[in-house]
Order: structure tokens, then sequence, then C-alpha cells
């Protein structure tokens, strides 16, 4: 899929699934290289805003890393987005400044509930990205993503299968994570603005 594509099809409907955004090769390496960090470099995820950051592990259970520039693998990814994101500004003029990214693992059972990732005017996180790293995944698996519209239906259900990207307006699409039967590997990710200009700092790490 080129970008102008990806970028029209946001530009008409918010959202937007890629089944190949990788060649097979390298989502594999992504997920090999998920596979072989240890317990020691997985960490908890907080949820909310700045001051107000908690663990809430009935909101969400899964583990994170977040993506270095410094590393490898970590870096080839961040690369690649960042092409996007030039492809972006350049087909939409969306003034996207920057990208960050982590490394999601949620063991069988584990969930992330109903919420937004962007609350209008009060983040600079724009447009959320995940791209999914499960070899093996069926429908009998669970572990799906699903996009809810404006009055509560379902738009989309997405499994985690290996190399499927999938973008959309970050304060738009209130969105969940079902419980899974098997470990669910995936790299969340959002495209930002330049928090200098918007005068809004995002949550620390
Ligand atoms: O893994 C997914 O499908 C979505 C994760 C998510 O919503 C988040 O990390 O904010
Ligand atoms: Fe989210």
């Amino acid at each position: 899929m080129d970008i102008s594509g990806i970028a029209d099809e946001l530009a008409e409907h918010g959202y937007f699934i890629v089944p190949q955004f990788f060649s097979q090769q390298k989502a594999l390496q992504f997920y090999r290289y998920a596979q072989s960090l240890d317990d020691s470099q997985w960490q908890l995820a907080a949820i909310g805003r700045q001051q107000q950051q908690t663990i809430n592990t009935n909101v969400r259970s899964d583990t994170i890393h977040w993506l270095d520039k410094q590393h490898g693998v970590e870096s080839d990814y961040l690369t690649h987005m960042d092409q996007l994101r030039q492809g972006l500004n350049r087909e939409l003029f969306m003034g996207l400044f920057d990208y960050e990214a982590h490394l999601a693992r949620y063991r069988p059972g584990a969930f992330y509930k109903k919420h937004l990732d962007a609350f209008k005017g009060r983040s600079n996180r724009i447009l959320t990205t995940v791209l999914y790293l499960n070899p093996q995944w069926s429908k009998a698996d669970g572990g799906e993503l699903v996009l809810y519209g404006e009055r509560g239906e379902v738009l989309t259900e997405v499994l985690p299968t290996l190399g499927t990207m999938v973008i959309f307006l970050s304060d738009r699409f209130v969105h969940e994570v079902k419980t899974g039967l098997k470990e669910r590997f995936s790299i969340t990710g959002w495209f930002r603005l330049n928090s200098s200009i918007s005068g809004i700092i995002d949550p620390p790490r």
C-alpha cells in the first residue's frame, strides 16, 4: 500500500487497516525481537495524563517496552514510521512533528478496556498506529482490537495477525483490546504535533 492510498483512506474515514504494511520477513524480525526481551525489559503501562498517571490493571493489563533510536531493530521501526510521517505530511498537511512507540505484550487473558488515546485539544497525539506481530492467530484466539463509532456501534474488529497495521485518529475512536487466549505482541505508536507549538506537554513516560 502506498502512502497516498493510506492518506486518502484516513482523510475519508479517519481510520485505515493495512493488511501487509511490512513484508513478512520484516514483521517477523520485529516479532522475534519482541520475544527476545526478558521480563526486566517490560513494564506495566500507566494510564491518564501527567500528574494523574496511574497504573490500573483493571483498565489495561499489558506490559510495554518503549522504543529507542539507540537500538538497531527499534531504530529500524522508527525510521520506517518516520517515512510514513513525512509522507502523510506531504499528502494531508497534517504537520506531524514526531513519533513515539512502544512494544506491547498481552499475556493470555490480558486486555485494554474501552478508551480514547487523546482528548480533543488536550493532547498532541494525533494519529495512533498499531502494528501486530503474531504469526499464528485465528478468530478463536480472541484478542481483537475493536474500534467504535460515535454512537457506540462497532466499526471494525481487527485480528492481531503478523504484519497488519491499523492507523486511526487518536481523539476520534473509542477502542478496546479484547482478552485473548494466546500471548499477543504489537507495536503501538503515536504521531504527534510539536508540543512547544501547541503548548501542551504529553504525559511523561
Ligand atoms: O493493541 C491494540 O490493538 C491497541 C492498543 C491500544 O489501544 C493502546 O495501546 O492504546
Ligand atoms: Fe489505545
